[in-house]
């Protein structure tokens, strides 16, 4: 069997609180083979993210250990994080705020490309834009000149810069109108295609999630209800939970149900 990318075992995180600290991931175990897409799902306040920023190192773990390639990655130093860079990357939910404004794409991309020390600079950047079905002429342009799908296609680029093996993707797809989200889940899917990259995929949305992921993790209150096959866990939920998160937005909400049908109609079209 492959070796696991990266290892949760028994994950707390927690936060300060005036009085101590809460914990608000109580306990989580998965591994992300090479390659594969761990989805993540659940309602608002569930963990999701917290997760994902604590793989990024960004969230405090408080117990249990996050391994990459069976090396520790949880509680490490600042240099020892600047170093997995180039095996770790994000991208995450809001592609107007996390381009920086003032920089050209061009320097957008090539930006931890000089900070890891690599050299290729504008070949790889011209690489970079054709992987993400953006024009070459696109590098000397600015984000706002950008609709908010090609943004996501530049922060998807920024993240493939080092040649990660994994990238941590907090609900990408979320801020696009449903027809954008399925061009965009299908980008990403062709370049873990090309390039082997591994995602743990956040996201609110079952539909969204059971589209791009091999396996799901289904989480409620910081712990994870139930994690299996995406197809399984999609058709047939084991946890009551999970049957609630499939359930409860059509039957919430008619527009959101007109929403979730053309999404399915747009990313059946994307193949
Ligand atoms: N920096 C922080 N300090 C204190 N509490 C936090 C912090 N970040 C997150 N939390 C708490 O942790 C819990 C999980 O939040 P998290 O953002 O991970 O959930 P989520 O499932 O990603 O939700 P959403 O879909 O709304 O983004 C929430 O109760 C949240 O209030």
């Amino acid at each position: 069997m492959t070796p696991p990318l990266l290892s949760l075992k028994d994950l707390v995180v927690g936060f300060p609180t005036r009085g101590g600290h809460t914990n608000v991931i109580r306990g989580v175990n998965f591994d992300l083979a090479p390659g594969e897409t761990l989805g993540m799902v659940g309602e608002s306040g569930s963990g999701k993210t917290t997760i994902g920023r604590a793989i990024l190192g960004l969230a405090p773990v408080r117990g249990g250990s996050i391994s990459f390639r069976g090396r520790l990655i949880s509680n490490i130093s600042r240099a020892e994080r600047r170093s997995l860079a180039g095996d770790i990357q994000a991208v995450f939910q809001d592609p107007y705020s996390s381009l920086n404004p003032a920089m050209t794409v061009e320097s957008i991309l090539v930006e931890p490309l000089a900070a890891a020390g690599v050299e290729e600079g504008t070949a790889r950047v011209r690489e970079l834009l054709d992987a993400v079905g953006l024009p070459s002429d696109a590098g000397s342009r600015y984000p706002r000149e950008f609709s908010g799908g090609q943004r996501q296609r530049i922060a998807i680029a920024r993240a493939l810069a080092l040649r990660p093996s994994v990238i941590v993707c907090d609900e990408p797809t979320s801020a696009l109108d449903v027809s954008t989200q399925a061009t965009v889940l299908k980008l990403f899917r062709d370049l873990q295609q090309a390039t082997g990259v591994a995602y743990i995929f956040i996201s609110h949305d079952l539909g969204v999630v059971s589209n791009i992921s091999d396996r799901i993790a289904v989480l409620y209150q910081g712990e994870i209800m139930e994690i299996g096959e995406a197809a399984q866990v999609t058709a047939e939920p084991r946890h009551p939970y999970t049957k609630r998160l499939q359930l409860a937005a059509p039957l919430a909400d008619p527009r959101k149900q007109r929403a979730r049908r053309l999404q399915r109609q747009a990313l059946a079209k994307a193949g």
